[in-house]
């Protein structure tokens, strides 16, 4: 599956807010979205799911137009999962099992095995079974949040954005919830589109990046070649890098050598780091 727009421009109250927007999104990548506020990256996750009707240039799926309504408005891509900024205030039901099957039944119309997806798609989102019959409000905030992506998961997207997941999450379940995703994306070779301001986390888990800088695309690259090779491009878009690749940097101005990491990936920069100031240590006891 690839989604493809090209040349795309939207405008609202007769603002252009995204300009010629080319970019293809391809089956199984994570692909990380960043810029800073205003920069356009929640009206390119709106565009994507069919959520903005009218806007000019192409929007395919497999190369084929995505469908419009008699009056040639888009329609909502239902094969898109979106989970929206602070998605636990849109839970309503009075139990976890009555949420996840409330939504398992209007996302996929489903009649099939309720009570086994359902468990399955907590279990993927780390969740125990023992809190189906627990009212959502008794839950903690992590576990809210995983609620809320799992009414998201149950409808099994082809692609999925996260427009800020771990907003006002603790670090231990901001990791957890990350490689939660990171697994079920994995298994079933998913597309993600992750809406981040931590570049941490952007680093750690994308495939690709796209950066977003006043309603234009930037550049679209792999992760590695942006926090490793082309950094100007963070720069310009005036956001911070990772922390582990400024410290990569740091240290290559102290030992005067270039150290190549096989990732941008915390931990293989930690272990190219480490072998240098290994390789250091030996010179000076030499
Ligand atoms: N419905 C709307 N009507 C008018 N302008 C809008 C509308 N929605 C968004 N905008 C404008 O479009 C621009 C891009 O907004 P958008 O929400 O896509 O940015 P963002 O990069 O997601 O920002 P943030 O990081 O703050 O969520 C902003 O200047 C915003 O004010």
């Amino acid at each position: 599956m690839v989604y493809a727009l090209k040349d795309v421009s939207v405008s609202m109250n007769g603002r252009e807010v995204l300009q010629s927007l080319s970019c293809t999104l391809q089956e199984g990548k994570w692909i990380s979205v960043i810029g800073h506020n205003g920069a356009g990256k929640s009206t390119f996750a709106k565009l994507i799911k069919g959520l903005i009707p009218s806007f000019s240039g192409e929007y395919t799926y497999n190369q084929q137009p995505l469908p419009r309504d008699s009056k040639g408005n888009m329609r909502v891509v239902p094969q898109i999962g979106y989970v929206f900024q602070n998605p636990e205030q849109q839970i309503f039901e009075t139990t976890v099992y009555k949420e996840l099957a409330f939504a398992q039944k209007i996302k996929k119309g489903h009649t099939g095995d309720t009570k086994a997806e359902i468990e399955s798609v907590m279990h993927q989102m780390g969740l125990s079974s023992d809190l189906l019959d627990a009212s959502p409000y008794q839950l903690s905030g992590g576990q809210k949040r995983r609620v809320a992506i799992a009414s998201v998961l149950i409808a099994d997207p082809e692609l999925l954005i996260l427009d800020e997941p771990t907003a006002g999450l603790d670090p231990l379940s901001r990791i957890a919830l990350l490689e939660e995703i990171r697994a079920w994306q994995r298994t079933k070779n998913r597309t993600v589109i992750f809406i981040s301001h931590q570049m941490e986390d952007v680093a750690e888990y994308s495939d690709e990046v796209m950066i977003f800088n006043r309603g234009r695309l930037l550049v679209q690259m792999s992760a590695n070649d942006l926090f490793l090779q082309h950094t100007a491009f963070m720069e310009q878009a005036g956001l911070p890098l990772p922390e582990p690749v400024q410290l990569l940097k740091l240290i290559e101005e102290l030992s005067g050598r270039i150290i190549e990491p096989v990732s941008c990936r915390e931990e293989d920069i930690m272990q190219q780091v480490r072998s240098v100031w290994q390789a250091r240590g030996i010179q000076h006891d030499g």
